[in-house]
């Protein structure tokens, strides 16, 4: 081989070796980035599974937490409708059957058909009740509801609110007709919904289970061919509604319940059952009553009819299972409660038609205020307006007192409501007219207590804010009515005066010239008026003056008198004087009242219970309002009404003055008592007890250096002598200081002794004296009594039983010296008597002189004994009764007053 080519061979085998060596390399340096490659998709690849691992575990969390919350808002949303549910038909409009009871509701609620068959939260499932075509009932197998799924009602609005249309399943729709019924019925007071029928396919067999309540005509059934008549009569009731009631003041009954408490007419619901086609003229009816009837408490319940859906109207489409539903609702599913139990239907009928049948349910008191912003708004410059009820008719008495009519005079047999009307009109007043417009002075001579809720009591210490005067348990003390009388027949002079000076003839003229005057009107009322007409005597014919220069000359002074009775035709006080009677031309006459109103005037006679006939013209047919009073009885009503008119006034206002003839004053409550100093007066005075008269003054007779200023008190009851004697020398103490005077107790009736001694205790360095001593008092006080010497203080001298004086004669002589001329030396003798003969004795028996006895407290001794004591023709007209007694000053007395002693105090 050639060199060359060897050369060549080398150089190629070089060239190749080296070649090889690159691709090695190459090869190598592939692998190499082959192996990073590989690693790296696989960390990348271990990555990415990483990540979706970790975003399918965050899809799945989030979709947990929302689903979670999906939950809880669902329970929450359902939780929330089923207590809105709640809110909207509480009680018997809401409770399932099985614990269904009537409860009538304040206002008409939304009323339960079924219930809404909300959707079950994932992974709960559906309690069984829900499941699709398993029959729904209320028996004791149905599964208790699932607690965490509240139940919501399907609820749907006709009273006050709108009409039912029921379309689908017949059977299930007639389930649904009974069971609104019923609730409709069980909501509302017995007699407030009135259901008219009509079932021409099966004659009133489609609301058999409501029959007892026709007979109380809560329930009619209309003829096959009536219901063109049912309709007009329903449109007419609209109509009237509308003129009268709502008078364009509201726009819905329920409104004007709203406003004001009163429901004036039913809730008339017209169920229409059956498929008959209806003629023009009563689609035409219908749509009218479907637009304008439930504004008016016309309400409808249609089953059969077509009916186009329109607001106000709920359409139910009953079907089984889940396949109801209603319209408000909605697609969601319904499903509806079963009818009512026969027994439940049945049982409430009857006590629904019993209740109806005992007459109309109260209205309540609530119905007569005005809202309590609109409180005491009115002006009673020119009257007293106020209203009492409603008519039959719906329109709302009121009531005026003013210059015509001024006067009422109100009659009713007990037990009719006379005392309730009384309530009622006050409270109607009392709401309008603040205390500076109008005052109440109320007397009540029947027993009891009726007024006494006006006056702070003990166990409310509210009183009614315009009641100046309450007087109660006055029956046997007739002199406090002619007290009043004589207090109105003050105000009346102190108007007519001030009248005068304004040159004005009535009191709202009077009221104009006089802004800054205080001229409230005046309301008297007086209840069981005959009581205080009943006797024959000075008490009685003051009165009847008294009443007849009131009642004509108060009309224009705004003094006005409320005379009430049970039987205004057995006073023949009153009807001697006619002119008199005229003057009470509001007349008020409750169910079976006689004579108030005119002679052909039976009205009264056929009036229902809790009604009235109010006439404001001496009552004259022509003029009669019927009127349904409402409740005013209800104590706890009253007390939030009073409670909040009291509130209103200032702190410092002063309560009424309290009369309560079978309490007994007390000293320390006696203003006259209170304003008591030590001045050491030279004209002190003894205070006896309270009298009978609208100030609570107390009876008081002067001890002044002169003769006859002695008191003897008269009678057998130790009790009340010693009350009296008490009364005495705890105020005459009162008006001295330590050593201003001299008091001395003697005391001869052991029966007396504990009282004498109280009073020893009181009055500071008193001297005692019983039979032991007293001989050692009396002589001393002749002595004083005869002296030459002026006297430097007072000495008065209590004795008790001064009757059983020991010491003969000469003890008796002493006393008459004493009695007769130590009130000269200022020295008194306040004793007492057991009767008044023995004080006769005392003075020197028959014949002689009574003028050392000035003044005298008698008890239990008859008018006709006192003859002696009491200067001028006759005896005092008196006849003794408990805890009174008669008083007579000759000082200051023309005759002779009633007092009550005070009670310890
Ligand atoms: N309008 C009414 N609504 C409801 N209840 C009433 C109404 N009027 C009276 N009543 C009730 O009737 C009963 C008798 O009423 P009230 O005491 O007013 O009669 P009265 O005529 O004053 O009787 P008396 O003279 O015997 O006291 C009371 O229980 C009262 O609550």
């Amino acid at each position: 081989m050639a060199e060359s080519t060897k050369q060549q061979v080398m150089e190629i085998r070089a060239a190749l070796s080296h070649a090889l060596g690159t691709a090695e390399n190459a090869l190598e340096s592939a692998r190499h980035e082959e192996g990073v490659a590989a690693a790296r998709w696989e960390r990348v690849n271990a990555a990415a599974e990483s990540r979706r691992r970790k975003l399918a575990a965050a899809r799945d969390e989030r979709l947990r937490s929302i689903q979670e919350w999906h939950d809880t808002e669902l329970a929450a949303l359902a939780g929330a409708a089923a207590g809105a549910a709640d809110r909207a038909a509480p009680g018997a409009a809401g409770e399932p059957w099985p614990s269904w009871e009537a409860t009538p509701l304040p206002k008409a609620a939304e009323l339960r058909i079924g219930r809404l068959l909300l959707p079950a939260p994932p992974g709960r499932p559906a309690p069984p009740g829900d499941q699709p075509g398993r029959p729904w009932q209320w028996d004791e197998q149905s599964p208790p509801p699932d607690p965490e799924t509240p139940e919501v009602p399907a609820l749907v609005q006709l009273l006050d609110h709108g009409h039912v249309v029921v379309h689908g399943d017949r059977a299930l729709g007639d389930d649904v007709v009974a069971g609104l019924l019923l609730r409709a019925l069980g909501t509302s007071t017995p007699g407030t919904v009135q259901v008219i029928g009509h079932d021409p396919e099966h004659l009133g067999g489609g609301l058999a289970g409501f029959a007892p309540l026709a007979p109380v005509r809560v329930l009619t059934l209309v003829a096959p061919n009536g219901l063109g008549a049912l309709l007009d009569d329903l449109v007419a009731h609209v109509r009237r509604i509308n003129e009268t009631v709502l008078a364009g003041e509201y726009s819905s009954l329920r409104e004007l319940h709203a406003a004001t408490n009163r429901r004036p007419e039913p809730w008339r619901v017209a169920v229409l059952l059956g498929a008959g086609e209806l003629n023009r003229h009563e689609r035409t009816q219908l749509d009218r009553l479907l637009r304008t009837g439930a504004a008016c408490g016309v309400h409808l319940i249609v089953h059969g009819p077509a009916v186009d859906p329109a607001p106000g109207i709920e359409v139910v489409t009953a079907a089984p299972g889940d396949g109801a539903r209603i319209g408000s609702a909605g697609d969601l599913p319904v499903r509806l409660d079963p009818g009512p139990p026969q027994q439940t239907l049945t049982a409430t009928c009857r006590q629904i038609a019993e209740a109806v049948a005992a007459g109309p349910a109260p209205v309540a008191l609530d119905s007569l205020l005005p809202r309590p912003d609109e409180e005491w708004r009115e002006s009673s410059a020119t009257g007293l307006t106020a209203p009492l009820g409603d008519s039959p008719r719906g329109t709302r008495v009121k009531v005026t007192l003013s210059d015509y009519p001024p006067h009422a005079l109100i009659a009713g047999p007990s037990g009719t409501g006379k005392t309730n009307f009384i309530y009622a009109w006050l409270g109607s007043l009392a709401a309008r007219y603040s205390p500076a417009e109008l005052a109440f002075y109320l007397l009540d001579f029947k027993e009891g207590v009726s007024f006494a809720r006006f006056a702070p009591g003990r166990r409310d210490q509210s009183w009614l804010p315009h009641v100046r005067l309450v007087g109660v348990n006055v029956n046997t003390d007739r002199e406090f009515g002619l007290a009043l009388l004589r207090f109105l027949g003050g105000e009346l002079r102190r108007r007519a005066d001030a009248a005068k000076q304004h040159e004005v003839t009535n009191l709202a003229e009077l009221r104009a010239e006089d802004p800054g005057g205080h001229w409230p009107r005046i309301v008297a009322v007086v209840d069981e008026f005959q009581v205080l007409l009943a006797g024959r005597d000075a008490v009685t014919t003051e009165a009847v003056d008294l009443l007849e220069d009131l009642a004509r000359r108060g009309r224009s002074q705004g003094i006005h008198l409320v005379l009430a009775s049970q039987d205004v035709s057995g006073i023949e006080a009153l009807w001697g004087r006619p002119a008199l009677v005229a003057q009470f031309s509001l007349r008020i006459a409750l169910p079976r009242a006689r004579r108030v109103l005119a002679e052909q005037n039976t009205a009264a006679e056929s009036l229902p219970r809790y009604h009235a006939v109010v006439n404001s013209d001496s009552g004259a047919t022509e003029a009669n309002q019927i009127v349904r009073v409402p409740s005013a009885g209800d104590r706890e009503q009253w007390s939030s009404f009073q409670h909040r008119l009291w509130r209103r006034l200032p702190k410092d206002s002063l309560p009424p003055r309290l009369f309560d003839g079978d309490a007994r004053p007390r000293l320390a409550d006696s203003p006259d008592f209170r304003a008591l100093t030590p001045d050491d007066s030279s004209a002190p005075v003894a205070l006896l007890g309270e009298t009978i008269d609208v100030m609570s003054r107390s009876a008081r007779t002067v001890l002044r250096r002169a003769p006859g200023r002695n008191l003897a008190v008269l009678g057998t009851r130790v009790e009340e002598a010693c009350a009296v004697l008490a009364t005495a020398g705890l105020s005459l103490a009162a008006q001295f200081a330590r050593d201003g005077a001299r008091f001395s107790i003697a005391c001869f009736d052991p029966d007396a002794r504990a009282a004498a001694e109280a009073l020893h205790a009181r009055i500071p360095d008193c001297g005692w004296y019983d039979s032991s001593n007293v001989d050692w008092l009396l002589e001393d006080a002749a002595a004083e009594s005869t002296a030459a010497w002026p006297a430097d203080r007072p000495h008065f001298i209590l004795l008790y039983a001064a009757d059983a004086l020991p010491g003969g004669r000469t003890a008796g002589d002493q006393l008459r010296t004493v009695l007769r001329q130590g009130p000269e030396r200022r020295l008194h003798v306040l004793g007492w008597w057991r009767g008044a003969g023995l004080l006769r004795d005392t003075l020197g028996g028959q014949g002689s002189r009574t003028d050392p006895i000035g003044a005298w407290v008698a008890l239990d001794v008859h008018g006709s004994e006192l003859a002696p004591y009491y200067p001028g023709a006759g005896a005092p007209n008196w006849y003794p009764r408990p805890w009174r007694a008669l008083h007579f000053d000759r000082s200051v007395h023309r005759g002779a007053e009633v007092i009550i002693p005070y009670g310890a105090s």
